[in-house]
């Protein structure tokens, strides 16, 4: 396991069992001590008790030569987290893409950061609606698993799965990153909303076309519609948009309530992926000519360029229109 925050570690939890060792690699050593020694994540996933058999490193040496590695660093250090396992994984080695974004320098998805870095990796997407907490206390939870190659896509889901935790088998796995990656973008124009008292029906109707942003963009890079309605798009959206735990929802609600953008992430040290996601998510619709206007004004509000309200204002008054996901 690739980062020990707290979809690492719940992961790590939920795949350690008989018969099946897991590593968990942290990059703060007091996380790794605390987990070896008491059993608690107590900085990223704290109070909840952790099998004593899951062992945790700092060493990345100890994730050389695996049967198969998560990655679940967040998506602006997934490339350098994969580029020290450079020269030691073997060919077809099946690396779980697990973190939600997309990379702001290069605008590139985890599957295309784990081409550059480990081209001899066998590529899968998990994602879905899975709030750590909820997996690491065996909440049943389910998530799409998206694999390149079908076999492996098998035994994966033979290591994985569990009566509580149940991945579903797909091959794909752009439009399963897709889903990931603007989701967080919309949970934070869906806590804006609720935020400033604009109230359910306006949440629900940013949902729905939140949606339709997030399928046009899927059509257009070449990825499946249906992907869109299944659990790494229409599942996540409604979990991420509906719920204070979503890092994102709970980034915008702030927002909507009139705190600003740096006072937000100063409070926390957790990651909340859309705020760097919806500027390249932003940047990359534009070269593509697909009109995300939620996705924009999250990207315009978080770059400084309007205020809250300004953005409220120009969806509001954007002309009627059809009802389709193509315009
Ligand atoms: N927490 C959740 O419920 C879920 C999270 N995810 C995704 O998993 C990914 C990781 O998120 P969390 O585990 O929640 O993170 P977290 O917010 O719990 O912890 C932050 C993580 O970032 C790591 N980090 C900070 N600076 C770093 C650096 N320079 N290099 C490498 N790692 C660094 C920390 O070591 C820590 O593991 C994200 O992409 C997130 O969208 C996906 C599904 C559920
Ligand atoms: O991806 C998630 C649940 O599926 C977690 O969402 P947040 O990162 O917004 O907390």
């Amino acid at each position: 396991m690739i980062g020990g925050g707290a979809w690492g570690t719940a992961i790590a939890q939920m795949l350690c069992r008989e018969g099946q060792a897991v590593i968990l690699w942290c990059l703060e050593a007091e996380v790794a001590d605390a987990i070896n020694s008491t059993h608690e994540n107590t900085v990223f996933l704290p109070g909840v008790p952790l099998k004593p058999a899951l062992r945790a490193t700092t060493s990345v040496a100890d994730l050389y030569d695996q049967d198969a590695l998560f990655a679940v660093a967040p998506a602006q250090h997934t490339r350098t987290t994969l580029a020290a396992l450079k020269g030691h994984i073997s060919p077809g080695t099946p690396v779980v893409l697990c973190s939600k974004g997309i990379e702001l320098a290069t605008g590139k998805f985890m599957t295309e950061v784990l081409a550059d870095e480990l081209p001899e990796a066998s590529p899968a997407v998990m994602s879905g609606p899975s709030f750590a907490i909820d997996v690491a206390k065996g909440l049943p939870t389910a998530v799409t698993l998206a694999v390149k190659d079908e076999s492996i896509g098998d035994e994966l889901i033979a290591a994985i799965s569990t009566p509580t935790f149940r991945p579903y088998l797909a091959s794909d796995l752009l439009g399963a990153e897709i889903g990931g990656a603007v989701k967080n973008v919309l949970a934070i124009a869906c806590g804006i909303t609720l935020g400033k008292g604009l109230g359910r029906s306006a949440h629900a109707a940013l949902i729905a076309r939140g949606s339709a942003e997030m399928t046009r963009l899927a059509l257009a890079l070449g990825a499946e519609r249906e992907t869109m309605a299944g659990l790494s798009g229409l599942g996540d959206l409604v979990l991420t948009c509906s719920s204070e735990t979503s890092r994102n929802m709970s980034c915008g609600l702030a927002l909507g309530r009139g705190e600003t953008l740096d006072s937000i992430m100063a409070a926390r040290n957790a990651v909340t992926e859309g705020v760097a996601t919806a500027p390249v998510l932003r940047r990359l619709a534009r070269q593509k000519g697909v009109d995300m206007p939620i996705c924009d004004a999250v990207a315009a509000i978080i770059e400084g360029e309007i205020s809250v309200d300004e953005a409220i204002t120009t969806l509001l008054m954007r002309p009627n229109r059809a009802e389709s996901v193509l315009v």
